[in-house]
């Protein structure tokens, strides 16, 4: 045996040694159902892309650490665009560059639209009904083409006027607290994601109830989503267990339960606005306009609408926090954007979508943003609904599939100075024109994933992203923080924290200062005229 073997046996020795007596009766029968898994799935393994040699039976489990894409990257380099991994006899396939992505992904979605079953965050919390955990059914398709309607690119186009509000308000905000600024980005998200989709005036903290509420079962679901974390994931028959007997699926009812009635409760608001006549345009009120046509119950489309914030407010967010760290490390690239935006809009008012024609730089950075420190290094996983090939390798059905979009967008290929901030990549020599790498589906990166699940609120969210940013470097300078000594403190580009949903940079301190003596007032006299 060689030494890397012998160094997973002793990690899996220290992990066992750990447990409690009893549940090593449990464990047991785990493994004899894996091993039934194993066995099946070695079957087919020789003709599985290549990939890392595991231990017997458990495979890969015990070599996947905390940030897992650093170590796919790794693998990348050794095995190549698509490799494969055994977690106790389930296939995984890890995707590493855009072709081999797009070709499985965007040219063969029928075969990989689906996703992996999460029982109890997908259905035992969720009721089956949360848009980016469904299969790939009738439902999530019904489902799909409402959230299309609401957030295509022309529907996403209405809440550019919400969107512009918020940027004035977020931008005086980070001149009066500068230190709080990470607390004013998520405040901002939140509030222009929950007027998007409710129709709600601007919330005042980033801890308003609302939000918190919504952000608790977002982060329940994700805790639920982690493997090992339910037992009835191993063992699906646990699921038919009646509640009496199981705690965690009587308790993950009682959940579902108040979570719908707290998003029919939204959604009963917005029902009696659109009735009286006096609901703004939303994309929950264009669901209760159009529910009849997309043939979703009330209880559907409330979880629609609900999730919909969930999945768009910390992934805004935390891509914003990016921007920030970018701007403290590349101030050549900061001055480069404010000399374009002082150039087209002058320093009179404030930017606005308008000027998004002429604003090629700073459209770049958005882009840049995405794809040099991707909020989601690892996108969601899908599932192959059938047997397929694919360059000589086999893909058995019910793979579990991962599309690496940190090793795409750090490819060098394609982005030589991959670990550079560098948004002129995405412009022509002349500066104007945008240019992006095929299979980026326009974006110039992979960040919002692939095919038929791509993320449906992706406009909403470059819209968000351009704004902000745009207004933020129209009014203050971002610059790297000093300490007491006077000393200037850099901010760690490589540190990152997982929050489960998103991985943001870890918190660090920069100093926001405001460009001219007029901006202040300026932006409250913007500020005043929203309602916050
Ligand atoms: C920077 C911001 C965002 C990023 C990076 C992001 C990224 C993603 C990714 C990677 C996926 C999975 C795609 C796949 O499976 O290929 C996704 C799905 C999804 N996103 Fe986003 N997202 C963002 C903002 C938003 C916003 C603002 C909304 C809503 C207004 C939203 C709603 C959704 C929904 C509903 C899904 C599930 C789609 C499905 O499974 O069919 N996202 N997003």
């Amino acid at each position: 045996m060689d030494a890397e073997i012998l160094n997973y046996i002793s990690l899996a020795k220290g992990f066992l040694q750990r447990l409690p007596a009893y549940w090593w009766g449990i464990g047991l029968l785990a493994l004899l159902w894996v091993a039934r898994f194993s066995y099946s799935s070695l079957r087919g393994r020789k003709n599985l892309p290549p990939g890392p040699r595991g231990l017997p039976i458990l495979g890969n489990v015990f070599q996947l650490p905390q940030f897992q894409w650093l170590r796919f990257t790794e693998w990348k380099e050794q095995y190549g665009p698509i490799f494969s991994l055994n977690l106790a006899g389930q296939p995984v396939v890890v995707l590493n560059s855009h072709k081999v992505t797009a070709d499985l992904l965007d040219r063969r979605s029928n075969v990989y639209s689906d996703r992996p079953r999460f029982i109890m965050a997908g259905e035992i919390l969720t009721g089956g009904i949360f848009i980016a955990f469904s299969g790939y059914g009738e439902l999530w398709r019904r489902m799909r083409r409402a959230a299309h309607e609401g957030l295509n690119i022309r529907a996403s186009e209405t809440y550019q006027p919400l969107q512009e509000e918020e940027s004035a308000v977020l931008v005086s905000n980070l001149l009066q607290e500068p230190d709080e600024w990470d607390d004013h980005l998520k405040r901002s998200a939140a509030s222009t994601v929950l007027s998007a989709v409710y129709g709600l005036p601007p919330i005042a903290s980033k801890d308003d109830p609302l939000v918190t509420r919504i952000n608790d079962l977002m982060h329940r679901l994700v805790r639920a989503a982690l493997p090992g974390a339910y037992l009835v994931e191993i063992f699906p028959i646990m699921l038919y267990l009646p509640s009496w007997m199981a705690k965690w699926k009587r308790e993950g009812l009682e959940w579902h339960r108040k979570d719908s009635i707290m998003f029919e409760g939204f959604m009963d608001n917005v029902q009696k606005k659109v009735e009286t006549g006096v609901s703004p345009a939303c994309f929950a009120s264009s669901l209760v306009e159009n529910r009849k046509q997309h043939n979703l119950t009330k209880k559907e489309y409330s979880w629609l609408a609900g999730t919909m914030f969930g999945a768009g407010a910390e992934t805004t967010a935390a891509a914003l926090s990016v921007f920030m760290l970018a701007m403290s490390l590349y101030p050549d690239v900061m001055r480069k954007a404010q000399a374009e935006i002082d150039a087209v809009v002058g320093r009179d008012r404030l930017p606005t979508f308008q000027d998004r024609d002429n604003l090629p730089y700073i459209r770049a950075m958005v882009k840049e943003v995405l794809r040099w420190r991707p909020v989601g290094p690892l996108g969601l996983p899908r599932r192959s609904i059938k047997d397929d090939w694919y360059n000589g390798y086999f893909i058995p059905k019910g793979t579990i599939v991962i599309a690496n979009a940190w090793a795409m967008n750090r490819d060098p290929e394609l982005f030589p100075d991959y670990d550079e901030f560098r948004p002129e990549r995405f412009l022509d020599a002349t500066g104007t024109v945008d240019q992006t790498p095929p299979d980026t589906h326009g974006q110039g990166h992979v960040t919002y994933g692939f095919g038929r699940r791509i993320c449906v609120g992706m406009n909403v969210a470059n819209q968000a992203l351009f704004i902000d940013i745009a207004s933020i470097l129209w009014a203050v300078n971002i610059e790297k923080a000093v300490d007491a000594n006077g000393k200037l403190i850099i901010p760690s580009r490589t540190e990152c924290v997982d929050e489960g949903l998103v991985v943001r940079p870890v918190p660090f301190k920069c100093k926001i200062t405001a460009r001219s003596s007029d901006v202040p007032a300026m932006l409250e006299m913007a500020k005043a005229k929203t309602s916050l």
